[in-house]
């Protein structure tokens, strides 16, 4: 559809007063005015544009000098953000110099809740002047189911302009700037949740590391990106002995103290940006480590194994020690091309049985070729 020839509406005749124009006229203008922010609020998601497009709007199609939507902090006490268009030639509080509501006409509007007709800005005490032109203002509680977001605040160098009919259409604009907000918080909060949701799903819930999902995704990131670089693989299956009889015998309170500490302790041997490490099931954990060839993740292993041992978790029930120990399998290679990780996987498991059957506390490596 074409732009109607009403575009740039109210420069056909600038210096003619509102109150002069036919009624006829004001209206469509009034009514043309709402359905262009209506467009504009529907479109868009960035709230900051959207926003600025509603006050250029205002400021180019009415006699107004200063169109600003002012946006308050959650806890309504201070604006925190503005968003204006207009000439301003005067020095007036902005959002950035710690503006409180207890301050000027836009405060008072927050501070009794309700729009605000200055007629004549001479003559109110709360009025900062921001364009020495304006001379009456017109402000609107921005406000969506009793939220308070902020307030529009829109100026006019002609005294006469607030007419009844024009104040109802700011305040339908209002209105629309307000669900406007509310949508776009709505959005932000949507966002936000789904970031920790999806954080949660990728975390184990008791020892607070990586799960199973997060290891298969690493895992598999990691084989592609080595591959390009020819860099090796290593990986640590590491479980805990005799915990059966632990958890049987101490509790599983206790049991689950000690899968904490355990995580705890491999965590501590993390060395690389990419390192990972992560509960792979009940009392197993597994540690993936880019970079390492099998020497190096035996000596991680050793390093983990022995860290175990020293810190004396106690274990009433095992045949070993009196205190928990952990039994670990090394597995590494260079990922190839046409390869996959779950030969890693296996070699690192089939190497943590080995040492199952050595006796426990020990490690046991398995190249993959
Ligand atoms: N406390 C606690 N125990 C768990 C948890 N997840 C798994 N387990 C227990 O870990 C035990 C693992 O037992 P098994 O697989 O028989 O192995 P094990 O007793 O450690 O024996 P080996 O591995 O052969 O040394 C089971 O009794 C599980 O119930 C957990 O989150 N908390």
């Amino acid at each position: 559809m074409s732009q109607p020839a009403i575009d740039n509406l109210y420069n056909d005749a600038p210096g003619l007063p509102w109150v002069e124009r036919d009624a006829r006229d004001r209206r469509s203008r009034l009514t043309e005015l709402l359905a262009r922010v209506s467009r504009e609020a529907a479109e868009g998601e960035d709230l900051e544009a959207v926003l600025r497009r509603i006050v250029d709007c205002l400021v180019e199609r009415m006699p107004v000098a200063i169109a600003s939507i002012v946006l308050l902090n959650e806890a309504c006490t201070h604006f925190v953000h503005e968003v204006w268009a207009g000439e301003l030639t005067l020095n007036v509080l902005q959002p950035a110099d710690d503006w409180p509501v207890s301050k000027g006409a836009a405060g008072r509007c927050v501070r009794t809740g309700v729009a605000q007709l200055i007629a004549n800005v001479d003559l109110d005490p709360d009025y900062l002047a921001g364009n020495s032109e304006v001379r009456s203002e017109y402000l609107v509680p921005i406000r969506h189911r009793g939220r308070l977001h902020g307030v529009l605040n829109i100026e006019s160098p002609q005294s006469d302009f607030f007419t009844a009919e024009a104040c109802e259409v700011f305040d339908a604009i209002a209105a629309q700037v307000a669900g406007t907000i509310h949508l776009a918080r709505v959005v932000r909060e949507l966002e936000t949740a789904n970031r920790k949701l999806h954080a949660l799903s990728m975390q184990d819930g008791l020892t607070g590391i990586a799960n199973r999902r997060q290891f298969d995704a690493a895992l598999q990131q990691l084989w592609t990106r080595l591959v390009k670089g020819s860099v090796p693989l290593a990986l640590l299956m590491v479980d805990a002995d005799w915990f059966k009889a632990l958890n049987d015998t101490a509790g599983h309170l206790h049991g689950d103290e000690c899968l904490r500490a355990l995580a705890r302790l491999c965590e501590g041997q993390l060395r690389g940006e990419d390192d990972l490490v992560s509960r792979f099931g009940g009392e197993e954990f597994v540690l993936l480590l880019p970079g390492r060839d099998l020497e190096a993740a035996v000596a991680v292993g050793e390093a983990l194994r022995q860290a175990v041992a020293r810190q004396r978790l106690e274990h009433p029930a095992s045949p070993i020690a009196p205190y928990v120990t952990v039994s670990i399998g090394a597995g590494a290679t260079w990922p190839s091309e046409g390869g996959q990780p779950e030969g890693l996987l296996l070699a690192a498991d089939r190497a943590m049985y080995a040492a199952k059957a050595r006796g426990r506390n020990c490690v046991v490596a398995k190249f993959v070729g």
